[in-house]
């Protein structure tokens, strides 16, 4: 509502005289609701309103929004006035013209703000020697903001007839400073989520979470560190569950590229063809069933870090585009001729024993220099077994937190873990604890809890853990032994069951551990009526 008396019809005449230049009529209505329409970039959108109006003969004018998380009213955007003078500044609520404006949500006219008590000229750069009009801006209920203009024109008639004009599209207005709002809050909750996530993401695979005091470990963080921050290949080393994957992560989290994209593939658990659509990607129609194009794990990593878990097991045909890409950046996606570049920092890691795959002629000489960069080779636990009760104690209070309890590891238990030489490695220790965590009602665990791999007794020569020739279990004490320790030979359906829980239920890894292809693990659990777990 505009605060001044009606000035049509007796002014008509006197009003067309006043109106000089202005030209506030349905064009630069048009013009502002088509800006309002254009952009989604809502302080360039403000700015382009007031050059509309300028254009329309409101020469000078200024946008103030509140601020949602201050309550403060901030300028948005000014047009006209002397830039260099403007600095940024907040009213409060109630505060100068603006501020009443904004308040009582009414139109306001100041004939002249040179001589208005209530006209603070905080921003020092209106010109006193002219009128000032404002009105607020709102949706609904919620007044957003207050829209001021300093005509170049003197009289009442005109100055009551652009109050209405400023009126309407401080109205128009409205909706977009809503919406733009809107966006600002999400934008600032979803930041803080992502932030909120990311400190959560760097606790966990930070050097905290990494457990282990032995003279090999703290080799192997000062490594961890160093490489940390440069870009340099880094091949990881070690048997299965000794902290591979958790020492890539921390590598890539505690890398200048820890807000960047981290892609993680395991090489063995794809067939070839898969493989290379994988990690390359694949354009529309390239094979049977690529039904659109897509990104690869290259591609998706850029400018980021790409984990390759089990290298060891791509076959001679992929090394060599392995190679290329590793030495070039430089790749095409399957059934595509065009050259893309990246800039990822890879990291590799694998149980085999790369260099004798090297002379066997299965792994190339050129991608393993390429690869080994910078080695680290983790210990196997029996190798360090002083970290086994720190080990066991950090992953009890991890298991229950997932079971939502807590839970007592006893000195006894302790003792047992620290006898034996867990070939699975700390993934062993893991199940071992879950399963006893699950074992114990009252969320004690007793060295009668510990039930120790019975399959890896029972391991074909073929197997894995053949490599470990010291015998896997040492002789508890008949106090501590346990009936299922002691039990005979499990059936093959436990003993596949037993290597798939061990390999944390990946196929490839489990066959490894028994000795066998994929294709026979494959064909074991159909026939073994397994129940595959997905994770
Ligand atoms: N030093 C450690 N401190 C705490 N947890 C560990 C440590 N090492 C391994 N773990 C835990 O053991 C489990 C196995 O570790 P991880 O998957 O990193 O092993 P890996 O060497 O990559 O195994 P694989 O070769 O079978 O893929 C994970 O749950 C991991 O969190």
């Amino acid at each position: 509502m505009v605060h001044t008396p009606p000035s049509a019809p007796r002014f008509a005449s006197q009003i067309e005289e006043e109106r000089g230049q202005c030209r506030l009529d349905v064009d630069t209505i048009y013009r502002v609701s088509e800006i309002l329409s254009r952009s989604l970039d809502y302080r360039q959108t403000m700015r382009d309103v007031l050059a509309a109006l300028a254009d329309a003969g409101l020469g000078r004018g200024l946008i103030i929004v509140i601020d949602a998380e201050s309550g403060d009213l901030m300028v948005n955007a000014v047009h006209g006035f002397d830039a260099s003078a403007f600095t940024p500044v907040r009213y409060q609520s109630g505060e100068g013209v603006l501020g009443m404006v904004f308040e009582a949500g009414e139109t306001i006219i100041v004939d002249a703000p040179g001589r208005d008590p209530r006209f603070l000229n905080r921003l020092g750069i209106y010109d006193s020697t002219l009128p000032f009009i404002a009105a607020p801006i709102a949706a609904g209920e919620r007044q957003l903001g207050v829209l001021g203009v300093q005509p170049d024109v003197a009289g009442a008639g005109i100055l009551a007839e652009c109050a209405r004009f400023v009126e309407m599209i401080a109205n128009l207005i409205g909706q977009s400073v809503r919406l733009a709002l809107k966006v600002d809050e999400e934008k600032k909750s979803l930041a803080e989520e992502r932030d909120s996530l990311r400190r959560t993401v760097r606790g966990r695979y930070g050097f905290d979470n990494i457990v282990g005091r032995s003279a090999a470990m703290r080799r192997i963080f000062d490594q961890v560190r160093l490489v940390a921050k440069w870009n340099t290949t880094v091949l990881i080393r070690g048997e299965t569950g000794t902290g591979k994957e958790l020492i890539a992560n921390a590598i890539h989290y505690n890398s200048p590229r820890a807000r960047a994209p981290y892609v993680r593939l395991n090489c063995a658990t794809l067939p070839e063809s898969l493989l290379e659509s994988e990690l390359f990607g694949h354009e529309k129609g390239s094979f049977t069933g690529a039904v659109g194009a897509r990104k690869g794990r290259f591609e998706s990593a850029d400018g980021g870090s790409l984990f390759l878990d089990e290298i060891g097991e791509i076959s001679p045909a992929f090394q060599a585009k392995l190679l290329r890409v590793l030495q070039e950046g430089e790749f095409e996606r399957v059934g595509g001729n065009r050259t893309l570049k990246v800039d990822v920092r890879v990291i590799a890691a694998t149980h085999r024993d790369l260099e004798a795959a090297v002379d066997a002629g299965d792994f190339r000489e050129d991608l393993y220099y390429r690869l080994n960069v910078m080695p680290i080779l983790l210990p196997a636990l029996r190798e360090r077994s002083e970290d086994i009760p720190d080990l066991a104690r950090h992953l009890i209070v991890r298991i229950g937190e997932q079971q939502g309890r807590a839970l007592t590891l006893q000195e006894s238990a302790v003792r047992r873990l620290t006898q034996y030489s867990w070939p699975g490695n700390v993934r062993e220790l893991e199940n071992c604890l879950e399963r006893a965590a699950v074992m114990s009602e009252n969320g004690v665990i007793d060295a009668e809890l510990i039930r120790l791999d019975r399959f890896r007794q029972a391991v074909s020569p073929g197997g894995r853990s053949s490599q470990h020739s010291a015998p896997s279990v040492a002789e508890p004490p008949p106090s501590e032994r346990h009936e299922s320790y002691d039990a005979g030979e499990p059936s093959e359906r436990d003993r596949v069951i037993a290597a798939l829980e061990q390999a944390g239920w990946v196929q490839a890894k489990a066959a490894r551990l028994l000795g066998m292809t994929p294709r026979q693990i494959a064909y074991r659990i159909q026939t073994l009526a397994i129940e595959v777990k997905q994770f």
